[in-house]
């Protein structure tokens, strides 16, 4: 049996990675330091280790008392805005974070990792749907901690014989009703899960920001995927690497854009509720479209998304519905 170290496996995509490694047969040890993760998210893992992936004698130990066979890494920071007004923040966290895990691994022999990326490596897109091959150029520091991540993947695979896969995730969504976890986040600022928020009543409403994009109805425009095809992909990259494949990095999209109105539309059918929406200002940053090419994926990895939007919003709905306070009750 494989033991895979899933590290930021307390979150939000990190414990469906958990839940989804656990029901196909593989050990799994995680590494989280709790600082937006919750330990009530984490199904069936043989162990949990608290602290900082930053410590190395932390890594050392997880490293010493367990075989590890591959490590899928999760652990950042990851709000836009916050990155850009605290990029030290975001690159003390998840570009040190990188480095600490990347060392412990050559240290103590392990060779394949997946990796966390984001569709923000390509800042403002040159077409769509974006393609692996399109230029990258971040327009923030999160977006770009993560592109720094990639290249530092490539010069450890040089260097050290470190195969990785790098995935760049659009618009992570819904949930694993069956594992009974979802999406958790203080402070939230996705808009499916502030959309499920204001259905339950916990917000007055909900704010569109901007509708003069250049686009059908001038709102922006997403590639939402639901988490559980995301896991999905992990797993077939891991296996892609077990078998041998080379370092590659790839999209993980529906390949389909939905408008931030669609989204709200969908939301009021599935729900049953008002949801009032309130125009308000550009949110700085934002491009007004990103779509995915997720025909590398499909083609390498195998991987086919199989949740659109409605299971992505009903499975959203479900586990906001029946967690209203998130894990805390
Ligand atoms: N949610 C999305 O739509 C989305 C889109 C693109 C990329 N991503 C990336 O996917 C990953 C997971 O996102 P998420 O939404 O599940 O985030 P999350 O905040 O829910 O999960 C991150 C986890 O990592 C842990 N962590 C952070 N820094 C750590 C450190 N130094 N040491 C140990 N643990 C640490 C946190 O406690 C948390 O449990 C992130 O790397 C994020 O950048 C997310
Ligand atoms: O209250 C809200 C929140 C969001 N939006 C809009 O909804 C869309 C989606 O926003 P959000 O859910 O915050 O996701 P993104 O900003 O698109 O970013 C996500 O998707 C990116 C890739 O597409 C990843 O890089 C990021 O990590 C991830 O947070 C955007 O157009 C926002 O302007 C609103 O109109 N109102």
């Amino acid at each position: 049996m494989k033991t895979i170290l899933v590290a930021g496996g307390a979150g939000y995509i990190g414990s469906h990675m958990v839940a989804l490694l656990v029901k196909r047969g593989y050990e799994v040890v995680v590494a989280d330091n709790l600082r937006t993760g919750h330990w009530q998210a984490v199904k069936g893992a043989r162990k949990m280790y608290v602290g900082d992936l930053r410590d190395g004698a932390f890594l050392h130990q997880i490293f010493t008392e367990n075989k590890i066979d591959g490590v899928i890494n999760f652990a950042a920071f990851s709000l836009v805005g916050e990155s850009v007004t605290n990029p030290l923040k975001y690159y003390g966290n998840n570009v040190e974070g990188a480095v600490s895990l990347l060392s412990a691994m050559q240290a103590h022999g392990v060779d394949k990792i997946v990796f966390s990326s984001t569709a923000a490596a390509y800042g403002e897109p040159e077409k769509q749907p974006i393609e692996e091959g399109d230029r990258t150029e971040p327009t923030n520091p999160y977006g770009a901690t993560k592109l720094a991540i990639e290249n530092m993947l490539k010069w450890c695979d040089c260097a050290y014989n470190i195969r990785y896969v790098a995935l760049r995730y659009f618009n992570a969504a819904g949930s694993d009703t069956e594992a009974g976890i979802g999406e958790d986040h203080n402070p939230e600022s996705h808009l499916i899960p502030l959309v499920m928020k204001t259905a339950l009543g916990q917000r007055d409403h909900i704010g569109i920001f901007g509708e003069d994009y250049p686009t059908p109805d001038g709102t922006c425009v997403r590639d939402y995927i639901h988490v559980k095809d995301l896991a999905e992909a992990h797993l077939l990259a891991l296996e892609y690497l077990e078998r041998g494949g080379s370092s590659d990095v790839f999209n993980l999209g529906n390949g389909a854009g939905y408008s931030v109105r669609e989204i709200i539309e969908t939301a009021r059918r599935i729900t049953g509720k008002e949801i009032k929406a309130v125009v308000e200002p550009r949110r700085g940053g934002d491009p007004s479209v990103l779509i995915a090419s997720n025909k590398k994926a499909a083609e390498v990895l195998g991987w086919k998304p199989v949740l659109g939007l409605d299971q992505i919003v009903s499975d959203a709905w479900a586990w906001h519905s029946g967690h209203p306070n998130g894990y805390e009750g």
